[in-house]
Parts: structure tokens; C-alpha cells; sequence
């Protein structure tokens, strides 16, 4: 909740205005604005507390090359370096995966074109209808957050089935529907090397339906003209199964590794993938969900797109915890079973920064 006490500030009535316009955070910054509006200024403990730009420079989260993953020797040790990124760090970037260079540009460019167009035209997808598959918004917990991040979002849910062209936006249909059908490849792919780095058959979790079912959650961050009082996205670990995102040039996201943040740099032709809370459980804390975020910049925009899976729509009304097989007297379950559907409405009615839902399961 706010904590600002001044009469002469309405946070609600900033916050209603802001949203009212529906051009979110770009229409600001077209409309050249010199100060961040205070809805997007972090208190003032969190900004002494640390230096934003502490990311460090010379350690690097690991980086993997999955080329020549059918032969044997050299699958075990990718399978290796992907424990092990799993276990520290809860992050690594992928390289060499196969998918062509112009399907990651062509999707950058596609969401730049999305944000870029007319904002008339942008105007009528913008909603926070949780029912909405395709809709746009700026802050998805706008109301509930302590602070406002400086983006605007294109989200794309596709939990049940594949995406429907049709529900596209068109600038960025073609490059969308392509993305997807590779991210779908690799994350069956990635999950196959997650089963085996837990010790289980390669075939594991993407039998369960864990790969199926996901959201591509696209950002756009324009340039701030105040980057040190705000952040992009706040510090936050990820709330589905396994994240696979995608960033253009510009740069900003850090990881939360040994109480400091580490710079991840993006990679051209690579691919960042985290663990998400739900893997964690999964693997019974073997892997870690970590916390991140993206600081923002005087230059822009930066562009990232983020392809959570969170597992097929009709695992929502089973039960959901620690893989039975890796639970032992030895290794007994470190949360209780819960439903996915009640999991994800805790999530989606708080902010990013309130309590992780997971925490509500743990023994
Ligand atoms: O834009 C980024 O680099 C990070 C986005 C992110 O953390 C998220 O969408 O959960
Ligand atoms: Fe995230």
C-alpha cells in the first residue's frame, strides 16, 4: 500500500488518471515530460538502501550452449552445467538453441511496432480484464503496487490451446505466431534437460503437461528521463514454472545472486531462462526461484519478451507439489500440496512485491 501522507497528493486519483489515458508509460514520455509523475517514484528507504546501478560487471550468470545435444557425452554435460545453473543461480542464458536469429529480431520488432503505432489503434486492446487473452496495460497490480514501474506490457495468455492468429494484434501477428511455435520446441527441449538434471526420465515433466500452457508477457520500456527514482520492473522472483525471456540491446535485468545484483547482459541470439516459483517446488527446493528485476535508463526503449509456463489449463483443478519421486525420509517435502487455480488467484490479486504465494505452502 502507499505510504505517502501529504493532503495535497490523491495517489488513487494519479493513479485513475494515469490509467484513464491508455497510452501508459510511453504516452508520458511522448507527451516529453522532464519528472517522473510521483506514482512512479520508489520510497525514499528503498532508494538509500542501494545504489541501482550496483550490477556487478565481471561475474557473468551462466551462460549454456545447447548445440549438440543428441550426442550422448555432451548431453550429460549440459544436463550438468543446467543443474548446477539451477541449483546457484536459478538463472542461465542459452545459446546455439536452433532458433534463427531473424525470429528473436523479428519479434523485437514486432512488439516495438505494436507500442510504437497509432495510439488509437494500441487504445483498444488496453484492459485489466483477467478474463482478456490478448490485452494491453501498463502494471498489472497498478492499484495494489507500492510503486508504479516504468513500462507498458502486451500480454498474450494461451493456457489452454495455441494461439489464434485472429486475436493477434497485426503488426506483430506473423513474428508472434512464428516466436511461438519455436519457444514451444525449445521449452519442451529445456524441460527434458530439467527432468534429467533432477535425476528423473528425460520425459518427466513434459508428460505431466508442464510445458504446455503458457504466456508470452511482452515489455516495453521507453527511455526515463529520471531512471535513478524508478525501476523497470521491481524486485520480484517469477510466479509459473519456467520463464524463457527474450531482451533486445539496451539492457537492464540483474539477478539477485548472494544478497547482490549481477547484470545479465544480453546476449545476441540468446535466450535468458529462469526458474519459477513452481519449479522450485517441484523439485523440492533443488532448483531455486530467485529474485530479479530491471532497472530502467535514460536510453531506449528496451524490449524483452517473457514466455512463462505455467502448465496446461486442466492441471489448475489437481493437486500440485514436490515431485513425489524425489521425496524420500531423507528428503522429506518441503511444502504441502495445493491447487494451481487457487495459487494463481492469490498471485493475481497482489503486487509483485507482497508476499510470493508459494510461502503460504511451505512446511
Ligand atoms: O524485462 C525483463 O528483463 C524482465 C521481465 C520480468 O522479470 C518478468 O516479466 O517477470
Ligand atoms: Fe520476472
Amino acid at each position: 500500500m502507499a505510504t505517502e501522507t501529504s493532503v495535497d497528493y490523491d495517489r488513487t486519483k494519479e493513479l485513475t488518471q494515469f490509467d484513464d489515458t491508455k497510452a501508459g508509460v510511453k504516452g508520458l514520455v511522448d507527451a516529453g515530460i522532464l519528472n517522473i509523475p510521483k506514482i512512479f517514484v520508489r520510497p525514499a528507504e528503498d532508494l538509500a538502501a542501494e545504489e541501482l546501478n550496483s550490477g556487478h560487471k565481471n561475474v557473468e550468470v551462466p551462460i549454456i550452449d545447447v548445440s549438440n545435444i543428441g550426442d550422448s557425452i555432451r548431453r550429460q554435460e549440459i544436463v550438468n552445467e543446467v543443474k548446477i545453473a539451477s541449483g546457484e543461480w536459478g538463472f542461465f542464458q542459452v545459446i546455439n538453441h536452433g532458433i534463427p536469429l531473424s525470429v528473436l529480431d523479428e519479434m523485437i520488432e514486432g512488439i516495438r511496432l505494436f507500442n510504437e503505432q497509432d495510439l488509437e489503434l494500441k487504445k483498444e486492446l488496453y484492459s485489466r480484464d483477467s478474463a482478456k487473452k490478448v490485452k494491453f496495460h501498463s502494471n498489472f497490480d497498478l492499484y495494489t503496487s507500492e510503486t508504479v514501474d516504468w513500462r507498458d506490457t502486451l500480454q498474450l495468455t494461451f493456457l489452454d490451446s495455441d494461439p489464434d492468429p485472429s486475436q493477434m494484434p497485426s503488426v506483430c501477428r506473423k513474428s508472434t505466431m512464428e516466436y511461438f511455435k519455436h519457444m514451444k520446441k525449445l521449452g519442451e527441449t529445456l524441460f527434458e534437460l530439467l527432468s534429467e538434471a533432477l535425476g528423473l526420465q528425460a520425459d518427466h515433466l513434459n508428460s505431466l503437461g508442464y510445458s504446455k500452457g503458457c504466456s508470452i508477457v511482452t515489455h516495453y520500456y521507453p527511455p526515463c528521463p529520471q531512471p535513478e527514482l524508478t525501476l523497470g520492473v521491481r524486485k520480484h522472483a517469477d510466479a509459473g514454472i519456467l520463464t524463457m525471456l527474450l531482451q533486445n540491446h539496451i539492457g537492464g535485468l540483474q539477478v539477485l545472486h548472494n544478497g547482490q545484483w549481477f547484470d545479465i547482459h544480453p546476449t545476441r541470439g540468446g535466450l535468458v531462462i529462469n526458474i519459477g516459483d513452481l519449479l522450485q517446488v517441484l523439485s523440492n527446493d533443488k532448483f531455486k526461484s530467485v529474485k530479479h528485476r530491471a532497472i530502467s535508463n535514460h536510453i531506449g526503449p528496451r524490449i524483452s519478451v517473457a514466455c512463462f509456463f505455467s502448465g496446461h489449463a486442466s492441471l489448475l483443478d489437481k493437486p500440485f507439489g514436490p515431485i513425489k519421486k524425489l521425496i524420500s525420509e531423507a528428503n522429506p517435502p518441503h511444502y504441502e500440496e495445493f491447487l494451481l487455480k487457487e495459487y494463481f488467484a492469490k498471485f493475481f490479486s497482489s503486487s509483485l512485491d507482497s508476499k510470493p504465494p508459494i510461502d503460504y505452502y511451505k512446511l
